[in-house]
Parts: structure tokens; sequence; C-alpha cells
């Protein structure tokens, strides 16, 4: 069992190969509920099958944004196991159960998530702070030596450097970073890691946003079904 610094918090890194999505299962050792960040709806089958090998409750699926790149499992986890209720940032302005906002709090068993609203990537971008384990969840806002792209949805890139120096990097420097996707094999990172390695936020914030316009990406392979889907938690009726 992973617990990374919390003993009595149950932690799993999950790994969708298709879009290097990271999906994290986090639970209370005590009250065995759960929640489960960024599901993917290829693997929902997958993170089910370990909620009940380890014989939890799933409480929340939460998603850190409306995703342009691969359909959320959201949805499907919810049509499986009716209890599940969905949350999603308030600004994001698609379908869930649950709106959180900035300074929110998300509690499973005797276990509390942190709410962070961090814009720029989309508007509904949120980040999700776990002080007991040191931990940070940090979606597509910012990712390993990254960070999300700013060339479509309600992307800013100045919106973006803000988000991440007052909301993320303020945080101690021994927090680990989980981010929403790693395209190079790296699992995790660190604030005091990032704060001075990551190539884009590292940078004054003009040179952030020159950066950011000359990053060229090609869009998402899915994007065209993913971000329809993602308005109405992933299930188009
Ligand atoms: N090739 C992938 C999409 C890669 C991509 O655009 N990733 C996004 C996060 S998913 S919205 C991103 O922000 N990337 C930043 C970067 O610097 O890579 C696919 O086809 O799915
Ligand atoms: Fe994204």
């Amino acid at each position: 069992m992973t617990h990374i610094g919390d003993v009595s918090l149950i932690f799993r890194q999950l790994f969708e190969k298709t879009s290097s999505t990271y999906t994290y299962l986090l639970a209370d050792t005590q009250t065995r509920e759960a929640v489960l960040i960024d599901p993917v709806i290829e693997t929902v089958d997958r993170d089910l099958k370990i909620i009940k090998d380890l014989n939890l409750q799933l409480k929340f699926t939460i998603d850190t944004h409306v995703h342009a790149d691969h359909i959320t499992g959201s949805g499907s986890i919810k049509k499986k196991v009716d209890s599940v209720k969905i949350v999603l940032g308030k600004a994001s302005k698609a379908k869930a159960d649950v709106y959180v906002d900035d300074g929110d709090e998300i509690k499973f068993g005797h276990k509390k998530l942190f709410v962070r609203s961090t814009p720029g990537h989309t508007d509904g971008c949120i980040t999700l702070i776990c002080h007991s384990a040191k931990a940070v969840f940090t979606g597509d806002a910012l990712l390993i030596r990254g960070c999300g792209r700013t060339d479509f949805q309600q992307g800013n890139s100045y919106t973006l450097y803000d988000s991440i120096h007052k909301k993320v990097f303020t945080l101690p420097d021994d927090y680990l970073i989980y981010p929403g996707h790693d395209y190079t094999g790296q699992t995790c990172s660190s604030v005091g890691e990032e704060k001075k390695l990551n190539p884009r936020l590292s940078k004054q914030r003009e040179e952030f946003k020159k950066i950011m316009d000359n990053l060229n990406l090609p869009y998402p392979a899915q994007i065209d079904r993913a971000l329809p889907a993602n308005l109405v938690c992933g299930i188009q009726e």
C-alpha cells in the first residue's frame, strides 16, 4: 500500500496511456471513503476494480477541469455507482453535482482536499492540496517542467502565470507536485524543484508569455469528441 507521507491515506497514481493522463485514487484507511481525481473513460473498469479490491467506498470523482484531450470517466462511474458525486470547478460552466471554488474543502472520511482556483489553462482549472500528505494535484495547470497550454478553451498565459506563482509556488518547497499528465515518463516533482527548474514558469511574466505564444503544439487528437462530452460529464445521451 502506498501512503505518501501520511500513513492513514491510501494513495495510487494510475495511468491512461493513450492520453498520458494520471488518475489519482485517495482514501482514508479508517473510514475507507475515497475520491478519484481525473478518471478517464477508457480506464473506468480498472479504477473501479481497484476501489472494490481495496474495500473502498467512492464518494467523489473530481475533474480538475474540462479536459480537451480525453473523455472524463466521471459520468460513466456515476452510472455504475449511483452514490458517487461529480465535482468540478465552479468557473468551468460544465455539468456536475458539486461545484467548488477557491478556499473550499472536499472531505472524504477524516481527510481533506483544499481547493485552489488556478485558471489560465482553462477558466475552471482547480488545484487540490492534501496538506497531511504534502501533496498537490495540479491537473494541467502545472506539469513537470512544463504547464498547460493556453492556446484554446479559455487559455490565458498571464492568468496561468499568476495562478501558479500565487497559488502553487507559495506552498512549502517540499510539497510534492502530482500533475494531470506527463509525456516523458516522470511521475512527480516538488514545489521547490518546479520553482527552480521549470523552464517556463521560472522565467519572468513577459518571457513566459513569449514562450507560451511560441509552443506551436498540434491540437490534441481527441479534442473534437472530448470537449462536448466533457461539458456533460463525459456522457452524451
Ligand atoms: N498530444 C496530446 C496532447 C498534448 C497536449 O496538448 N497536452 C495538453 C494537456 S491536455 S489539454 C497541454 O497543455 N500540453 C502542454 C505541453 O507543453 O505539452 C494528444 O493528442 O492528446
Ligand atoms: Fe487540459
